[in-house]
């Protein structure tokens, strides 16, 4: 045997690579490695000297390369446990995909991360070729080039290094056993430092479990929540009060072995209607289903009478003060836009005021109702209002009414403001950038006392608001500027959500075009150019104007399908000057050059009232540094016209540049100011 030879044999290169560079540097210049892969091709025979091999399947491909001598030693490997927070972060019951390149060593991979303590999420090895499966995310090992193509986020933890036993085996086999004391040293460094790591990791994952148990805690009403395989993963102190259980004996039991009532569990596991009322312990209550990917969470809150519901809602919608839309109706499968309805829906749970950022038509107001109804106060009323739509003195009586008297015009017996007719349930401020100082204020006083004063009143009224507020400014930068009020900012700000603009999710285009058409006219198609054309667009004013632009093409549309000149014009044209705008980026700095020579020489003499013709443009250019014959400056003023960035005239109305052209030779300026 040659003592100082080791041979290295893994089943993928970036696997051997990664291996090798780590006995390296470990065993340095102390043992020469030579290393091979499966995937690269093996050598026709091995010269003598161990032969470590990167998982235990790979020895039966060794056999036919190896003479009976040579020792095979099969690497205990480790995973890299700096990479599994995220994993440590999913919620109890989560789907993970395991993919590697064999089914053995996924499987291997997920023994190791239970044998870790990662026991709260389902792992499912991949097998090569399976097409349909559940996933909430995709892990792997450094072989994430074997994973399926899905939607689940991707995590990967790296190639697994060789462990601390295998290298020991190793120094000991080389008679490195000096090397051992630095080795040991080094091992337990490492292992501490890794454990320390798996602690921190875990301690996070717990400390935002905690979080959320907090937020959950805080909710007025009660929340139970199921996993995916029908374990009670939250039972908060409200349930501990409606149910008379204490959650220490529910949590972490399947739902059917709970102790909750067989009607209670058979309307939250497999209800149909979205709120049952029940009679628990003697009293009434109304039980909220939601069920996302298998998970549901159900929230419970008391009723004294039945009808109470009935009656103030029915009182609410003649006023208009409901939600229509639920997170279900929100559309959008964009990984943008279902991070951001994930979010919206914990925030819904919560009772602090959530700030929600977008552009203009993003749906921020879908967005408001929908945590309104995902909320504990669903059955209360939704107001919404725009702070941008009323004068500062207006605003101000909308908002928290007035006395009998208090100016003249108003009604006789006062008035209750949108604050009192919100009592509770939510107020959504629309386009709150908007409001004036004073009105800051006076906000921020609701919301740190909740009670209000209304406009000439003397007394205090205490009010039960949920606000939730909505821009599409950036609040930070008139914070800064002064126009926005710091503390204001940060008492709405508790909780925010960012809706994507509709550009940044163009795979969101074709459902959301589908569901417009699909509300108009079930009847009616689109021709696949005309979706072509709407992902072109940018769609400045968001879901809105993408709404306006299929209403407007079922209107002129022949009722059957949707074709290229029902467009709006504005579409079409908008698209056309995109095109032209791209144009410079295609010509080369030459071309650059004579083109600004030509529309400035143009532009200059259209501006002197004098004709701009070929021969002329001709002469002036043979006097700087890029001569053009009349021939060249014909083939470029063509260029030119066909563009629209010029118009050629006979005779004394010459060739004149026009509005296209002033742009396109700004445009054409800009970029060679950059060279
Ligand atoms: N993801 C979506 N799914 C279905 N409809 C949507 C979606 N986003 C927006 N819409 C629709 O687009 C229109 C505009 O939405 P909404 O009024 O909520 O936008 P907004 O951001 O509040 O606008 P503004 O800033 O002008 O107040 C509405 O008709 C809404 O129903």
């Amino acid at each position: 045997m040659n003592p100082d030879k080791l041979f290295l044999v893994t089943g993928t290169e970036q696997t051997r690579k990664a291996l090798h560079g780590q006995l390296l540097e470990l065993f340095n210049e102390l043992i020469s490695i030579e290393s091979f892969s499966i995937d690269e091709g093996l050598p026709d025979t091995f010269a003598e000297g161990p032969i470590l091999i990167s998982s235990p399947d790979l020895k039966k491909e060794l056999e036919p390369f190896v003479t009976c001598d040579s020792e095979i030693l099969e690497a205990i490997r480790t995973i890299n446990v700096e990479k599994l927070e995220t994993l440590l972060l999913l919620p109890e019951g989560s789907k993970v995909l395991v993919v590697s390149d064999t089914l053995e060593s996924a499987a291997e991979l997920i023994h190791q991360l239970i044998e870790l303590g990662i026991q709260h999420v389902e792992f499912v090895p991949f097998k090569k070729g399976e097409t349909t499966f559940d996933a909430d995310l995709i892990l792997s090992p450094g072989e994430m080039i074997h994973a399926p193509i899905h939607s689940a986020p991707k995590l990967d933890i790296g190639v697994r290094l060789i462990g601390s036993p295998t290298i020991q085996e190793l120094a000991n086999r080389f008679e490195l056993s000096y090397l051992n004391s630095i080795l040991t040293e080094r091992q337990m460094k490492h292992a501490v430092s890794q454990q320390r790591l798996l602690t921190e990791a875990k301690t996070s994952a717990l400390a935002a479990e905690k979080n959320l148990r907090l937020v959950v805690d805080h909710v007025s009403e009660g929340v139970i929540g199921v996993s995916a395989s029908g374990v009670i993963t939250a039972f908060n102190s409200v349930c501990e009060s409606i149910f008379q259980l204490d959650r220490a004996d529910v949590a972490g039991k399947a739902i059917q072995l709970s102790g909750l009532d067989q009607d209670v569990i058979s309307y939250i596991v497999t209800g149909i209607e979205p709120f049952q009322l029940f009679s628990i312990n003697g009293m009434e209550a109304a039980i909220y289903r939601n069920e996302t990917n298998g998970i549901i969470t159900a929230t419970i809150s008391r009723v004294s009478k039945a009808s109470e519901i009935n009656s103030a809602a029915a009182e609410w919608a003649k006023k208009g003060f409901t939600a229509k839309y639920t997170f279900d109706q929100i559309i959008g499968s964009h990984l943008s836009m279902l991070d951001t309805i994930g979010t919206a829906k914990k925030l819904a749970l919560s009772e602090l005021p959530v700030l929600i950022e977008g552009e203009t038509g993003t749906g921020k107001e879908l967005f408001a109702q929908a945590i309104h109804n995902g909320s504990g106060r669903r059955s209360g009323p939704f107001v919404a209002v725009n702070c941008s739509a009323l004068s500062a003195s207006l605003f101000e009586s909308e908002l928290f009414g007035y006395e009998a008297g208090a100016f003249t015009g108003a009604q006789k017996g006062g008035k209750k403001g949108l604050f009192e007719q919100a009592n509770g349930g939510t107020l959504f401020l629309d386009e709150i950038g908007d409001i004036s100082g004073d009105l800051q204020a006076s906000l921020l006083r609701v919301l740190q006392e909740k009670e209000i004063r209304r406009v000439s009143g003397t007394q205090n009224i205490a009010v039960d608001v949920r606000i939730v507020a909505a821009t599409n400014m950036n609040l930070r930068e008139k914070m800064a500027d002064g126009d926005f009020r710091a503390d204001l900012f940060y008492r709405l700000n508790v909780f925010s959500i960012q809706i994507p603009p509709l550009r940044e999710r163009k795979s969101d285009i074709p459902i959301l075009a589908e569901e417009f058409l699909k509300r108009n006219r079930a009847v009616t198609r689109m021709d696949s150019k005309v979706m072509d054309m709407l992902m072109k667009e940018e769609w400045e004013g968001n879901v809105r104007e993408l709404k306006n632009s299929i209403d407007y093409m079922l209107a002129v549309s022949d009722g059957k399908t949707i074709q290229l000149h029902d467009l709006p014009g504005k579409t079409v044209k908008k698209q056309k000057k995109k095109e032209k705008e791209a144009a410079p980026l295609q010509l080369t700095l030459m071309d650059k050059q004579e083109f600004v020579f030509i529309l400035e020489t143009i532009r200059i003499s259209n501006e002197n009232g004098e004709p701009a013709s070929r021969r002329i443009i001709s002469e002036i250019s043979k006097a700087g540094s890029h001569p053009l014959t009349a021939q060249q400056v014909r083939h470029r003023l063509d260029f030119l016209e066909k563009h629209s960035y010029v118009t050629k005239g006979r005779g004394r109305a010459g060739t004149k540049i026009t509005l296209e052209g002033m742009d396109f030779l700004h445009s054409l300026k800009s970029h060679l100011g950059n060279h």
